[in-house]
């Protein structure tokens, strides 16, 4: 295991042409590794298609598709790990928000379907009912790779502390959160939503946003971050295009929870957490 990897989120404007997207994703790559020497590199949600109902079913792909095939190749080419923000997958008749992950040989190393469907109505703000279309991921996602083990969960699922406690349980020590909060409920919760899971946990969170685009039908917030264990943003983006880098340090990581050891403080004899399956 490498005790430091430098990470990178590429916060990129999506737009309605999913081959744009795409060649916008490439090139964020290419220079999130070549530039800027990231070994993990990461994509917002919903990356290839604008975040509307509408376009879902019409931008889904079956598996393996051109979206997931240009991932491996540039995972294997650039020899590094790339969480694929997400894209609407299809599947089985039904459309879900999938990050798929994969290693640096190019090998699908895993999948999360968002579990906690975005189903909101903030009145005179924003509406929003992802059931209407997607279908519910079942599973908590827990990845090993040579740095740690990460978890995966997308956007509204950062919202659930149970499922991010269990993830820190089970050893994840980065929690990589594909996300595309909007502009009522990003400036109200979106920054404390990260400290507070990376404070609880005492993790790295790395969270992936689209740039804002206002032609869209929904605005994403944007300011992907980066926090460290101890709650402190150590890259932070605004609402433009950009890729920002951080350095995870796993020494660090084992200090603060040497320091305040929460987790071991936990009272389970009172209370406890379990996977239902
Ligand atoms: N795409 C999403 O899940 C949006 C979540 C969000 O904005 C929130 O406030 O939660």
């Amino acid at each position: 295991m490498e005790n430091s990897f430098t990470v990178a989120i590429c916060q990129m404007l999506v737009v309605d042409d999913k081959a744009k997207n795409l060649e916008k994703a490439e090139d964020m790559i290419l220079k999130a590794v070549k530039d800027k020497g990231a070994k993990l590199v990461v994509l917002p949600e919903m990356f290839n298609c604008p975040y509307d109902n509408e376009l879902f079913r019409q931008y889904a792909e079956e598996l393996p598709g051109e979206t997931t095939k240009m991932l491996s190749r540039l995972a294997k080419e650039l020899n590094v790990f790339i969480v694929g923000g997400s894209i609407p997958e299809k599947s089985g008749g039904k459309i879900y928000n999938t990050s798929f992950v994969f290693n640096d040989k190019g090998e699908n190393v895993g999948r999360h379907r968002k579990i906690h469907l975005f189903d909101i109505d903030i009145k005179d703000k924003i509406t929003f009912k992802e059931s209407d279309m997607l279908g519910y991921g079942e599973d908590i996602t827990i990845i090993d790779t040579p740095f740690c083990p990460i978890g995966v969960a997308i956007c509204y699922d950062i919202r659930f502390p149970e499922l991010m406690r269990l993830m820190a349980l089970s050893g994840a020590k980065v929690f990589i959160i594909p996300a595309a909060f909007n502009m009522t409920t990003g400036p109200a919760h979106w920054h404390q939503l990260l400290k507070v899971r990376a404070l609880d946990n005492q993790v790295y969170v790395v969270a992936a946003a689209p740039a804002r685009n206002n032609n869209a039908a929904y605005i994403a917030y944007g300011y992907s971050s980066i926090v460290n264990p101890w709650g402190k943003a150590i890259a932070e983006a605004n609402e433009k295009e950009d890729i920002i880098c951080g350095e995870i340090d796993l020494n660090y990581l084992e200090r603060v929870r040497e320091e305040l050891p929460l987790l071991k403080h936990r009272r389970t004899d009172l209370y406890n957490l379990e996977f239902r399956r």
